[in-house]
């Protein structure tokens, strides 16, 4: 997960990539208005002792499920860009993705698996989850997701290829709507090397063994 500390006040940088612009108290008290007039509007007393703090918690909880907007992906990757002769797929599997679909606001979550094949370069290995979080702490759809973590990946690093996999529970399918509580969305963007089906199903294999 981010490793943004659950302070809103402080108004320091977030692991040297960006302000904290989005916490600041006169952000949190306008959102925090607009929840205690929705608290109404649901038939609720904004007053009583367990709500009274309910529209400032909601209003900081949003701005930490969105905070990816205040990252800059590509700079993430690029702070830690080495040249190095390795040319095998680079596989990082099972990355928790927690993010909101931009429909209903309610969230998806699940795994996200990337590879990449460097050419040239490699990353550190802990910027692919990073950059998994910077774009999925947005409002989202599945889909976009995935080609935003391939484009971003394929465009800085310029690999011979890139894979994305996620697979995700939507609890707007699972607890509204719909109603499908396992349910599973699974979507996937290749690039280069990956577009070749020997290539994409090594991957695939890979992602499907567990570490015993
Ligand atoms: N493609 C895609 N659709 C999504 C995602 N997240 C939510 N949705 C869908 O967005 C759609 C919005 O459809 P609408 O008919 O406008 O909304 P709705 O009446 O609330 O739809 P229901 O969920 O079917 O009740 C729904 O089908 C959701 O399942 C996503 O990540 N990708
Ligand atoms: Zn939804």
């Amino acid at each position: 997960m981010s490793n943004i500390p659950y302070d809103y006040d402080d108004d320091e940088e977030i692991d040297g990539y960006v302000k904290i612009d989005r916490y600041n108290p006169e952000l949190i008290q306008n959102i925090s208005t607009h929840y205690t007039d929705i608290l109404k509007q649901l038939g609720e007393d904004p007053e009583r002792e367990g709500l009274v703090k309910t529209p400032e918690r909601v209003a900081k909880a949003l701005l930490y499920l969105t905070h990816g907007y205040d990252l800059n992906p590509q700079e993430i990757l690029e702070s830690a860009k080495f040249k190095e002769d390795y040319s095998q797929m680079v596989v990082v599997k099972d990355i928790e993705v927690y993010s909101m679909c931009e429909h209903h606001m309610l969230p998806f979550f699940g795994k996200a698996h990337i590879a990449y094949i460097p050419n040239g370069h490699v990353v550190g290995l802990s910027k692919i989850p990073r950059v998994v979080d910077a774009f999925a702490r947005r409002l989202q759809v599945q889909e976009r997701l995935t080609n935003q973590i391939r484009d971003c990946i394929h465009e800085t690093l310029q690999p011979i290829g890139v894979a994305v996999v996620i697979e995700c529970r939507h609890l707007c399918m699972c607890m509204r709507g719909v109603q499908k509580q396992n349910s599973v969305t699974t979507t996937s963007a290749f690039t280069g090397e990956f577009i070749k089906e020997k290539t994409r199903a090594e991957f695939l294999q890979l992602i499907s063994s567990k570490l015993s």
